[in-house]
């Protein structure tokens, strides 16, 4: 019998677009209407700045008030609409020096593109917890895909209180015999059907309002110190392991391994043209640390970066506008 192999040579997009809020989404706009295959890879559906206000009402066009998550789903379908193809997946690593761009996300898959454009906002955490250090991969850890079936029967605890925190909490309570949600802010944010399908899951139990005091045990973590805010009551929940998925304001560019230029804030270096020191990789929005944190200014500069991603792969003399 003969052996046929047949080889599926992987996908080479014009553009990956690391990001699915304003900037990234407004940049898919106008390089998919420009005729570039276009990728933009995000870690959760209401996820990003925008993607947690609840409401807003000074986006040009949009009068509102309207949810973050309701605008960014209208740009993301007028992407789409244009060819864009959006595709759940956090970013964890990348491989950008040469020609063609490499992008990994946490599910071990490899996204390969011409030209980068880094739309990842600037909400990591600027803070860790006591222990958080002294327990990390001995039952802290930052991926429910990645660890969560170390826990199967187990007792754990997540730390969140936004649409991914809810999405790996699902994931993790898959595995874990409970699963204690804690949140350090008085509400969840994330569209109110997520947060109810979340509170009727048996194995889950919110804990709203409550701050992390200190991760706990000898080797190995075996508890979560927290408290409530409102009682200022302490409690000790006996847990095996810890999962933390906290935002803050610092720029999300861990994944950029030092490759691009940066300050020492970690701030991404771009020219007039968005463009960072790496030929082909651009950057918009708020993971650029001097911009005013607006929606509409994330959006042009999205849309900045994309025109300079067509001058680039279509070695254009110079940007021009799209009519
Ligand atoms: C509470 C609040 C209220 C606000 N209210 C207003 C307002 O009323 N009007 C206004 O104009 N602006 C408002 N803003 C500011 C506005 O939301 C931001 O300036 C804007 O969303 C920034 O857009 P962005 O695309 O740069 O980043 P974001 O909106 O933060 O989007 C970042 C994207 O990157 C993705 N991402 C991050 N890390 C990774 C990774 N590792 N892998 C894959 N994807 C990743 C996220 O999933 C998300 O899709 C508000 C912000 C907040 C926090």
């Amino acid at each position: 019998m003969e052996l046929t192999l047949t080889f599926q040579p992987q996908k080479v997009y014009d553009v990956i677009i690391i990001g699915a809020g304003p900037a990234g989404s407004s940049a898919a706009i106008y390089t998919a209407r420009a005729g570039l295959s276009t990728l933009v890879l995000y870690r959760a559906e209401a996820d990003g700045a925008l993607g947690v206000t609840q409401q807003i009402e000074n986006y040009p066009g949009i009068r509102g008030p309207i949810s973050g998550y309701e605008l960014l789903k209208l740009m993301r379908e007028h992407a789409k609409a244009f060819g864009a193809e959006f595709v759940r997946g956090k970013v964890i690593a990348t491989d950008l020096l040469g020609e063609i761009k490499k992008v990994y996300t946490i599910d071990g898959r490899e996204f390969q593109g011409r030209a980068v454009i880094i739309a990842s906002g600037a909400m990591e955490r600027t803070n860790k917890f006591k222990g958080e250090e002294e327990f990390l991969g001995k039952g802290v850890s930052y991926c429910g895909v990645c660890d969560a079936a170390f826990f199967k029967g187990r007792p754990v605890a997540v730390v969140g209180e936004d649409d991914y925190a809810l999405e790996e909490t699902e994931f993790i309570a898959r595995f874990a015999s409970k699963v204690y949600l804690v949140v350090p802010s008085s509400r969840i944010k994330a569209p109110e059907e997520m947060v109810e399908e979340v509170k009727k899951h048996p194995h889950i139990e919110i804990l709203l309002h409550h701050r992390v005091l200190e991760i706990v045990g000898s080797s190995l973590v075996e508890g979560l110190a927290v408290q409530n805010i409102d009682t200022k009551e302490k409690k000790l929940l006996q847990v095996d392991g810890v999962f933390i998925f906290l935002g803050g304001n610092k720029p999300s560019v861990d994944f950029l391994m030092n490759q691009v230029e940066m300050t020492d804030g970690h701030c991404i270096v771009v020219n007039e043209e968005m463009m960072t020191s790496v030929p082909g990789v651009f950057a918009a929005g708020d993971v650029l640390c001097n911009n005013i944190k607006q929606a509409v200014i994330a959006a042009a500069d999205g849309v900045k970066a994309a025109l300079a991603v067509d001058k680039y792969l279509n070695k254009k003399a110079k940007i021009t506008a799209q009519w």
